[in-house]
């Protein structure tokens, strides 16, 4: 009996299960990516640069096969301790897997002649040095095609890229309209080993539901206030209180501020701005977890937490031991 082989053994026999970071510069799409392959809007995307900033797990399940994705904050030039976390939870990010997605943005070109003048920045071939360090595959995934109407635009500048490292492949995306999913999904599995998957098929992310409703205050932040006071804001939840009846869950969170004048910058004239903040989090929790939300949030002052490694941890913000839990 031990021998004899069943439908559901064959099936366990070719499952390919593993690991794939996203990695590449601020603002080049990874969460949006991240969203798309996943079927769920886990990771917070939005038009600045910048908003990821730790880790998270997508776990992206299909016929036969389960990527857990790893989405990482944006690789660059980093001055504050805070950024340092950033950029060093991106290389973190790209170590063990079994592939590397390194994303780049195609670039905006008025025509084939600018687009074979064309060349990698210093920024981006800086990230790929740095993701190339740690020793993985990696797949160059051209972003946001969708954008070039042109689309012979885009060979000179897959070449120019093929031209700076042996990617295992060369794929033109766009995470908003699907093209190029297909052909990203079909490179991804071949390059996943043979193996039984790593999280259940209905589980979607590493991260709990606590962890994502902070999130979707950082995001309300981005959305309500202006130039840099967003950077400067963490999140910690307090609370996070699933009642039955009536089913809701109830919110207790904290804004944390670097300076005691950007308290009132939060919270806004008549207390404007954080209720408008609250109230698109609010929107936010309860689109994820399907139930009405309540959210009260506190602005506290933490006096220059992007500096401090020691209350960066205090507010959560700290690099897990090991692989990638
Ligand atoms: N047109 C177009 N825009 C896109 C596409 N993918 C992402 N974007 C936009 O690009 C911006 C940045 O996207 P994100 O997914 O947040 O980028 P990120 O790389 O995760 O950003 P960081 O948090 O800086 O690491 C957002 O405004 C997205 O809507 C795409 O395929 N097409």
């Amino acid at each position: 009996m031990e021998s004899e082989s069943t439908p559901e053994s064959a099936d366990e026999m070719s499952f390919r299960a593993g690991t794939v970071a996203l990695c590449g510069r601020p603002n080049v799409g990874k969460s949006t990516l991240l969203n798309a392959l996943v079927g769920s809007d886990l990771a917070v995307a939005t038009r600045f640069p910048q908003t990821t900033r730790e880790r998270l797990l997508g776990v992206w399940s299909g016929s036969g096969f389960q990527a857990v994705l790893v989405d990482t904050p944006g690789i660059h030039r980093a001055k504050s301790a805070l950024n340092k976390f950033m950029v060093d939870e991106a290389l973190r990010g790209a170590q063990s897997v079994d592939l590397v997605l390194m994303l780049a943005e195609a670039p905006l070109l008025a025509d084939i002649a600018a687009a074979e003048a064309w060349e990698p920045g210093p920024a981006a071939t800086a990230a790929l040095t740095s993701i190339a360090a740690a020793g993985r595959p990696i797949a160059l995934v051209l972003t946001k095609c969708d954008r070039i109407a042109d689309k012979a635009l885009l060979l000179p500048i897959l070449r120019k890229w093929s031209a700076l490292h042996p990617f295992t492949a060369l794929i033109p995306i766009s995470a908003t309209t699907g093209a190029g999913l297909e052909a990203l999904r079909e490179h991804v599995v071949a390059a996943l080993p043979v193996a039984a998957p790593l999280f259940p098929e209905d589980q979607l992310s590493d991260r709990a539901v606590r962890w994502h409703a902070g999130e979707r205050v950082r995001a309300a932040l981005f959305e309500h206030l202006r130039d840099e006071l967003p950077y400067c804001c963490a999140v910690t939840v307090e609370s996070f209180k699933e009642q039955r009846k009536p089913p809701r869950d109830i919110v207790h969170a904290s804004v944390h501020v670097e300076r005691e004048s950007q308290k009132p910058m939060v919270i806004g004239r008549g207390a404007e701005t954080i209720k408008a903040i609250s109230m698109s989090a609010r929107r936010a929790i309860a689109e994820l977890t399907g139930r009405p939300c309540e959210l009260y949030l506190e602005v506290k002052v933490t006096p220059n937490w992007t500096r401090d490694p020691a209350l960066m941890e205090r507010l959560g913000l700290h690099a897990p031991v090991g692989g990638l839990s």
